[in-house]
């Protein structure tokens, strides 16, 4: 794909919290006062005279004057500070290194920091040192730093300016920078334009005075057409995060780029429709529900992925959004065990009746007695759905010294001596212990109502930690108040509130022996953070590879890093000769395929298919207009 030329074109770019993360000058102070009693609060009186100079409140010949005169670094700090901020060049930076080293001759650094640093980090990428333009310190016979060299313009007020002028560059002049300081040039006339760069420090004051505002060097290099690492920059797909997931989660996400947003609880249809407004990557829980027509309207156009940070993906409809080219992942395991032992240990409670003594304990009453107390240790566990959390329940069960019995749909292999039961009635009429954990789809609505109750036995002990549709509540109520059922343990309700704000309504409140729990079955520490990893790293896969391994609703494809060559992914309705188009359309423009991956569901297609970097952009236009085609993008 042709890029435009860079030819007449100089790129000014800063150093400090631009080309790098940090400000050299701190982090230099912090270096070269470890050890030393005052060097918090040196380092950030140097922080704060860092901020007023970049800020332009603040001469900045007077906040080089102040900060080098509190610095009392040498020689070796220096050294270590060049290795130190070789790791923290800006990742936009280090991901654009190709376009760097490319047109290095075209980049000039200009900076108000020192020569000394600044040169072995920007070589790091290729910029020559003669195109290094900064301040240089003095130093001592012994390697300490005795001041600067006050003759160098860079060292001045307006320092960038006189240093411009003294340049008198040919052709257009662009900037890339942080400060006030940068904005100077364009001010002065001597860059067409300033791109305020905001990667890692935003500053309201130069913000506005850009003619550009760039979250990253993508964003610069896209405004520009330049040749870039990522087709359309990140800073520009927005994430909405739901349900106060895991930080993890977050830290993902913005360590690529991306722009992300997190909201504390669940939307109802009406608010997700307007806050999924130009929303490419969704992440939601079980208490979001992503239906038709939050998924057809509008809004919605943007969407290509969606994270369910749970097991449960009954909330989100999984063919509309096949339909639309969507994919959605889960986290099938992350919470797993979180619910196997929530649940074993609801059995100890509701056997020993431990919630009913324990309130009255806290009201005073002393009641030591072993009637109508039991061990689990010999008892039946019925377990209806024998999945990921049946299965481990059973064996855990077993090794306590249950005997387990299960009912599934699917024929499942039973482990350990656990039972396979035929029929549902079956298990109800021998289990002790009832527990469910089917999965949440819509078929399996009501499948516990008051039929199933009265196939119990008599006293059995209700568990239901897996969705709260799939038992109907005016029956246990029923069970337990006619004392069917004697003890129950119920994590999720058919209505669960948005957010911890609002009032639980349900009417199994305040009967005997019941433990509610506000549907946490999975809901701990190492659950969580487990799935904040997992699902982001799905949905960063997918975005930034195109692989669809472990989607729950999308054809599976797991496929190779994109290596010197573009990617264009295809996704259509699964009707004849969609492959034999795109692939006439290759052959038209005589393009070099390097790889071609295809896999289809019932209802969709998906192809993939990796060329050299050199074609027209007419093939873009012309796959797109491939009838049946439902998404088309690109990676570079
Ligand atoms: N309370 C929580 O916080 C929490 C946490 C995680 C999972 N869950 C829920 O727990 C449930 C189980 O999770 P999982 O990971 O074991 O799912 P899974 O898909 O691995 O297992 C579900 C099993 O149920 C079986 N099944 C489906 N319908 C059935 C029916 N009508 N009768 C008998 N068997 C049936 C399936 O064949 C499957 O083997 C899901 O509903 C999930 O959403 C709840
Ligand atoms: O499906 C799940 O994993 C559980 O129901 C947990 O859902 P949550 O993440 O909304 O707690």
């Amino acid at each position: 794909m042709s890029n435009k030329q860079l030819e007449p074109l100089h790129i000014v770019i800063d150093f400090d919290s631009t080309f790098t993360k940090v400000e050299g000058l701190d982090e230099l102070a912090n270096i070269a006062l470890q050890g030393n009693p005052k060097q918090k609060e040196i380092v950030s009186k140097i922080r704060e005279i860092t901020e007023k100079g970049m800020s332009g409140s603040y001469s900045f010949a007077d906040s080089l004057r102040d900060r080098v005169a509190l610095l009392s670094a040498n020689r070796g700090h220096v050294d270590q500070l060049i290795a130190f901020l070789k790791g923290k060049i800006s990742d936009s930076f280090n991901r654009n290194k190709e376009f760097i080293q490319e047109h290095a001759e075209q980049i000039l650094i200009v900076s108000s920091g020192f020569k000394d640093f600044i040169v072995p980090v920007v070589q790091e990428l290729g910029i020559p040192a003669e195109n290094v333009f900064a301040n240089t310190f003095n130093y001592d016979a012994e390697g300490n730093i005795t001041g600067y060299d006050h003759d160098n313009l860079l060292s001045k007020d307006r320092g960038k300016v006189s240093l411009l002028q003294s340049l008198q560059l040919e052709g257009e002049v662009y900037v890339i920078g942080d400060g006030y300081t940068d904005y100077e040039l364009r001010e002065a006339g001597l860059a067409n334009k300033f791109f305020a760069f905001t990667e890692n420090v935003s500053r309201k004051v130069v913000v506005e005075k850009a003619d550009h505002v760039v979250p990253s060097l993508d964003e610069f290099l896209y405004i520009n057409g330049l040749s870039r690492a990522q087709s359309y920059p990140k800073s520009r797909i927005k994430v909405l995060l739901l349900e106060n997931v895991h930080p993890h989660a977050v830290q993902a996400f913005k360590k690529e780029g991306f722009q992300v947003e997190l909201l504390k609880g669940a939307l109802d249809e009406a608010e997700l429709i307007e806050k999924i407004k130009d929303v490419s990557i969704l992440g939601l829980r079980s208490k979001t529900n992503l239906t038709k027509k939050v998924l057809e309207h509008p809004n919605a156009a943007r969407l290509m992925c969606v994270g369910a940070f749970c097991i449960g993906t009954n909330q989100i409809d999984l063919a509309e959004c096949e339909n639309r080219g969507i994919a959605v992942f889960n986290a099938p395991y992350s919470n797993t065990r979180s619910v196997v032992e929530l649940s074993i240990g609801l059995m100890v409670m509701l056997t020993r009746n431990i919630f009913e003594k324990s309130t009255r304990m806290h009201a005073g009453v002393w009641d030591k007695s072993a009637t109508n107390s039991y061990e689990i240790r010999g008892k039946k566990l019925g377990l209806v759905g024998y999945g990921n959390i049946g299965t481990q329940i059973s064996v855990i069960a077993e090794a306590l010294g249950m005997e387990v019995y299960f009912y599934d749909t699917v024929d499942k292999l039973a482990l350990g001596n656990a039972k396979k039961c035929s029929s549902l009635k079956e298990l109800l009429n021998l289990a002790d212990f009832v527990s469910l954990h089917v999965d949440g789809r819509k078929v399996n609505t009501n499948i516990i109502g008051k039929q199933e109750f009265s196939w119990m036995k008599d006293n059995v002990i209700f568990l239901n930690l897996s969705r709260g549709h799939v038992v109907e509540i005016p029956a246990l109520v029923e069970a337990i108040k006619s004392g069917k059922v004697w003890g129950a343990a119920v994590d999720v309700f058919p209505y669960e509130p948005k957010t911890n704000d609002e009032e639980f309504i349900n009417e199994l409140r305040g009967l005997p022996n019941v433990i509610l729990t506000p549907h946490i079955g999975g809901s701990t520490e190492e659950a969580q953070a487990n799935i904040g990893e997992f699902v982001p790293a799905k949905l960063l896969q997918f975005m930034n590879n195109g692989s669809t391994y472990g989607s729950v609703n999308f054809p599976e494809l797991q496929l190779p890093p994109l290596e010197n060559a573009h990617r264009l992914l295809h996704i259509h309705q699964n009707v004849p000769g969609i492959l034999a188009q795109i692939n006439n359309v290759f052959a038209k423009y005589h393009v070099n395929i390097i790889g071609q991956y295809l896999k289809t569901t019932e209802k969709t297609g998906y192809v993939i298919t990796d060329v050299a970097k050199e074609y027209s952009e007419e093939i873009v236009n012309e796959l797109k207009l491939i009838d049946n085609t439902i998404k088309f993008r690109m990676l570079y």
